[in-house]
């Protein structure tokens, strides 16, 4: 996101949007003079001016002149390219505390409801993850460049479930990690686990998430709806 938004305005623009936010152009309007923003970018006025104009053009920020200077806002279209920003170096910085996948919600099998109802398994997830899953797993179809990035999880410390058996047959083992869900419309659901059994149909491009309660209905989803799932703790 924010390479595209480099893209459209430089990174030069970036950094003096930066600045302005810095000088509290998201809170509302900051007064600046060129001279002013032309010393602290260690550049002429006409390049700050020009930097200036560019981000005005790009409906990045709103300007009002007046005789000694002019009044500055940060649009919010300026505040989701910084973001865009933010959210590049948090994962510079942070990719070994959350790894963030997306995808489309999908049906399965129908199989997640019967193993995860499972008095073995349910056991487990009492004691290891503090709660009753809803039955059932609800399935996330990964894009392809989630697929790729899903490997990472394998650096984050796991909640183990172990494999068990009755009379009649062995239940595989599987492994969970904490997981925030959040909508295409921003809403979060965060206290949910991925879980990954060890024994499955799916291939790796198919994420399966539990929590205590049914996500589709606390979120509102259906197929085909986008989800982002954050995986591991930022705590
Ligand atoms: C906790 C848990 C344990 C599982 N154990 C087994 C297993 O022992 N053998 C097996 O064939 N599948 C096992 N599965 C995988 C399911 O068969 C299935 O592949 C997967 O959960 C997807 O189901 P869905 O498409 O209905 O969502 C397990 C699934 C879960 C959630
Ligand atoms: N925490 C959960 C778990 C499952 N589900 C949904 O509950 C239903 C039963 O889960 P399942 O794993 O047996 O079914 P499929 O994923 O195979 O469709 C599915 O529609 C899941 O998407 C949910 O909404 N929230
Ligand atoms: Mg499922």
């Amino acid at each position: 996101m924010s390479i595209t938004a480099a893209a459209a305005v430089g990174h030069d623009e970036l950094a003096v949007l930066k600045l302005l936010a810095l000088e509290g152009g998201l809170e509302g309007d900051v007064k600046i003079s060129c001279s002013h923003l032309a010393d602290r970018l260690d550049a002429s006025n006409q390049t700050a001016s020009r930097r200036l104009q560019r981000l005005e053009s790009e409906g990045l920020l709103e300007r009002d002149t007046v005789s000694d200077g002019q009044w500055v806002a940060i649009t919010d279209d300026g505040e989701q390219t910084l973001h865009g920003e933010y959210e590049d170096y948090r994962r510079i910085f942070e990719t070994d505390s959350e790894i963030e996948l997306d995808g489309t919600v999908t049906s399965g099998m129908g199989e997640g409801r019967h193993y995860i109802s499972l008095s073995g398994y349910m056991r487990q997830f009492e004691d290891r993850l503090g709660y009753e899953p809803f039955p059932g797993t609800l399935n996330v179809d990964l894009r392809e460049d989630s697929v790729r990035r899903r490997s990472a999880i394998t650096s984050l410390e796991p909640v183990p479930i172990d494999g068990w058996e009755d009379d009649e047959r062995t239940y595989g083992p599987a492994v969970c990690h904490r997981a925030t869900i959040e909508t295409a419309t921003g809403e979060r659901y965060e206290d949910a686990h991925i879980i990954a059994p060890e024994r499955t149909h799916h291939d790796e491009d198919q994420l399966e998430v539990i929590a205590p309660e049914k996500l589709r209905e606390e979120l509102g989803l259906e197929d085909d709806d986008h989800v982002t799932v954050y995986v591991g703790d930022r705590r």
